[in-house]
């Protein structure tokens, strides 16, 4: 197990619960809260009343979306004899119908690898490192970190984050995989022939080891505004104990798991009226942050096409693309695989959630069991 937090943070587990009337469970049954919400899209923008004008966080869904995207820890109830299944029990077992236990299936997912090469995708926090309180303390540990070096020997290999690129590189530190950060808006991968290079979007560029690489940043011209917003946001929340601002470069993030609940809507508040005065800037919610970016068609999804047209094998039949991910914004992901008929998402989570993942895997110990399994497949077909 590599679930031992890092010194000083403590392990956290905050997902969105299902509305559990899907499950096909009475209600009465059920202790969790629902979701008064829904993210068809993996994301929620900032609802407007009118267009172009933001109205007051108090009459309006962003308080609801701060607590929906993040409700309180449930307390695990366990039987005192332990003969009967807790409720949270019951509904993750239910929902797991649905969505498959990744290690269960792992023989079906073996037949729908058959001679198909993987092309593996991984977000990072929540799915290689565990949820903690400090976003600087999210350490993946070295296991998780030599499983994904196997993974990438056998599989090309990308990790699709939310963090910035440089962040996400010296988490994972591995040079043999594709990074993609800010939510999929700063891709890095080997050069690519200068002809199919829109010379917008793309960059030419030596990294630390020496070698040229190729950016691919189709936010680029938003650098100095986010940059501004990110020094404006770190100026509002400043008095707000807990409060912690980052620059991913294409895009900030603003969290809120350590600011006290009564303080929520002055943060909403203020991050809301700063958004008033940058119409191309939206905003989405991760688990216990909000996101500010770049209104732009442009998302993890994208990102997963993206580089796997890259690897020329955007519609290969000889493909199987896997997405293992955690958060609203990995939708975006599992979604594209699911609508390309072509791979499939896997939601890791420890409650039911609506997903258009095919499987699941409960915390970031399944997904290296997961992982593992893949490469020893591999290590035993080489034999
Ligand atoms: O796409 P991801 O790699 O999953 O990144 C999403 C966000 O992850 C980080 O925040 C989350 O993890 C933190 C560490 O466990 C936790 O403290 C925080 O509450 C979570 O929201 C990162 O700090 C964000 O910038 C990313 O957008």
């Amino acid at each position: 197990m590599d679930l031992t937090p890092a010194k000083g943070s403590s392990v956290l587990n905050d997902p969105a619960p299902i509305n559990k009337s899907r499950l096909g469970i009475h209600s009465g049954l059920l202790s969790c809260p629902q979701s008064g919400n829904s993210f068809s899209s993996g994301m929620l923008t900032i609802p407007r009343k009118k267009p172009g004008k933001l109205e007051d966080v108090r009459s309006n869904a962003w308080l609801d979306a701060m607590k929906a995207s993040s409700p309180p820890r449930k307390k695990i109830l366990k039987d005192l004899n332990g003969d009967f299944p807790s409720e949270d029990d019951i509904a993750y077992h239910a929902w797991m119908v649905k969505y498959p236990s990744a290690l269960s299936s792992f023989e079906l997912i073996m037949n729908r690898i058959k001679n198909r090469k993987i092309v593996m995708f991984l977000d990072y926090d929540g799915t290689l490192s565990p949820i903690v309180e400090d976003p600087d303390r999210a350490f993946m540990s070295s296991d998780m970190r030599s499983t994904v070096k196997s993974v990438a020997k056998y599989f090309p290999t990308a990790i699709i984050s939310g963090r910035s690129r440089d962040k996400v590189f010296e988490l994972v530190g591995l040079n043999e995989l594709y990074y993609a950060g800010s939510h999929g808006m700063d891709i890095m991968f080997p050069v690519i022939a200068e002809k199919s290079m829109n010379h917008l979007n793309y960059t030419k560029f030596t990294d630390k080891q020496g070698k040229e690489v190729t950016l691919f940043q189709p936010a680029h011209e938003f650098v100095p505004m986010i940059d501004e917003v990110f020094r404006t946001l770190v100026e509002i929340t400043e008095d707000i104990e807990g409060a912690k601002v980052e620059n991913h470069k294409f895009c900030a993030a603003v969290h809120y798991r350590n600011v006290d609940e009564n303080s929520w809507p002055t943060i909403a508040q203020r991050v809301h009226d700063l958004l008033k005065d940058y119409p191309r800037l939206r905003l989405t919610y991760g688990r216990k942050v909000f996101e500010v970016r770049p209104i732009i068609d442009w998302n993890k999804g994208r990102a997963v096409e993206f580089l796997l047209e890259t690897l020329g094998v955007g519609h290969s039949e000889e493909v199987l693309p896997i997405y293992i991910g955690d958060d609203r914004t990995d939708e975006d992901a599992f979604k594209v695989l699911r609508d390309g008929s072509q791979g499939f998402g896997i939601l890791v989570s420890t409650v039911p959630k609506e997903s258009d993942a095919f499987f699941s895997l409960r915390d970031t110990s399944e997904v290296k069991k997961f992982l593992k399994s893949l490469v020893r497949m591999k290590e035993h077909e080489a034999l």
